[in-house]
């Protein structure tokens, strides 16, 4: 089991004794200061292409909630962007609060959501393996879309109805064919910037693309993610929530935007 946690004993303060990374110039997730960011006009239109998407299963893995997909050639992939090549999609999970007003791990101008969704994707042009592209500066991309309260998402159903069957750390549940395309904002206007993944090994492997646009969700839907635990059955129950890293210094790197 993991050595880390989000407790006050494991949690984000203290990951940097076993991960001296986490000190390093390109951690995430950062506040998005937007007076700050460069629109940039070589940013060409992200290209989503989940058309194949065979989900296989949803798991609870003790940090969050995760739905993961199949490693196959004609898989779920993005390109373009700040992107050079192909990325395929490997899982997404999410990252939440003990109440609606936090959870998100990346914050825009001080603001925080209630949640976070990540889309997890790594560089098939480049690398053989997600172990090998998840060491490598360039080796993934990941997808952030705010998640807010409000009304109910329809397409969040199929997640949420299914978060009871993996109530307990290390518990799987069959989750075919959900093509998260569903999860995304209308609007595809994103912030782009050199990251790490926010949880260890923290490998600063990451070119993130965050959504400004947050999808809604209803307030009891968020709250069958809190009903989540951390525990494994016969422990004592530790809710999951706070499962989200504060935000890193930006260390002089720029976050281009993809629109004016
Ligand atoms: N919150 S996030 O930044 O979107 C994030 C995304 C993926 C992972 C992950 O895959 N961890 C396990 C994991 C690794 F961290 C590896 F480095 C590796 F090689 C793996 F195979 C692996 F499963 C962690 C955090
Ligand atoms: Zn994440």
């Amino acid at each position: 089991s993991n050595c880390w946690g989000y407790g006050e004993d494991d949690g984000p303060f203290f990951w940097h004794k076993g991960y001296p990374i986490a000190q390093g110039n390109r951690q995430s997730p950062i506040n998005i200061v937007t007076s700050e960011t460069v629109y940039d006009s070589s940013l060409s239109p992200l290209i989503v292409s989940y058309e194949h998407c065979t989900s296989i299963s949803i798991s609870n893995n003790g940090c969050s909630v995760a739905v993961e997909y199949a490693d196959t050639e004609q898989g779920p992939v993005i390109e373009g962007g700040p992107l050079s090549d192909a990325y395929r999609l490997k899982q997404f999970h999410f990252h939440w609060g003990h109440k609606d007003y936090h959870g998100s791990e990346h914050t825009v101008d001080g603001k925080t959501y209630a949640s976070e969704l990540h889309l997890v994707h790594w560089n098939t042009s480049k690398y053989q393996t997600f172990r090998e592209a998840a060491a490598a500066s360039d080796g993934l991309a990941v997808l952030g879309v705010f998640l807010e309260a409000g009304e109910e998402h329809q397409g969040l159903l199929k997640i949420t109805d299914a978060l009871n069957m993996v109530k307990f750390k290390g518990r799987t549940a069959d989750l075919k064919e959900f093509n998260p395309k569903c999860l995304l904002p209308k609007n595809l206007k994103y912030w782009t910037y050199p990251g790490s993944l926010t949880t260890p090994p923290l490998h600063e492997s990451v070119i993130w693309i965050v959504f400004e646009e947050p999808i809604e969700v209803a307030k009891k839907q968020m709250e069958k993610f809190r009903m989540l635990l951390f525990s494994q059955e016969e422990e004592d129950e530790k809710f999951m929530e706070n499962n989200f890293r504060p935000p890193q210094p930006l260390k002089g790197r720029q976050v281009c935007a993809s629109y004016n």
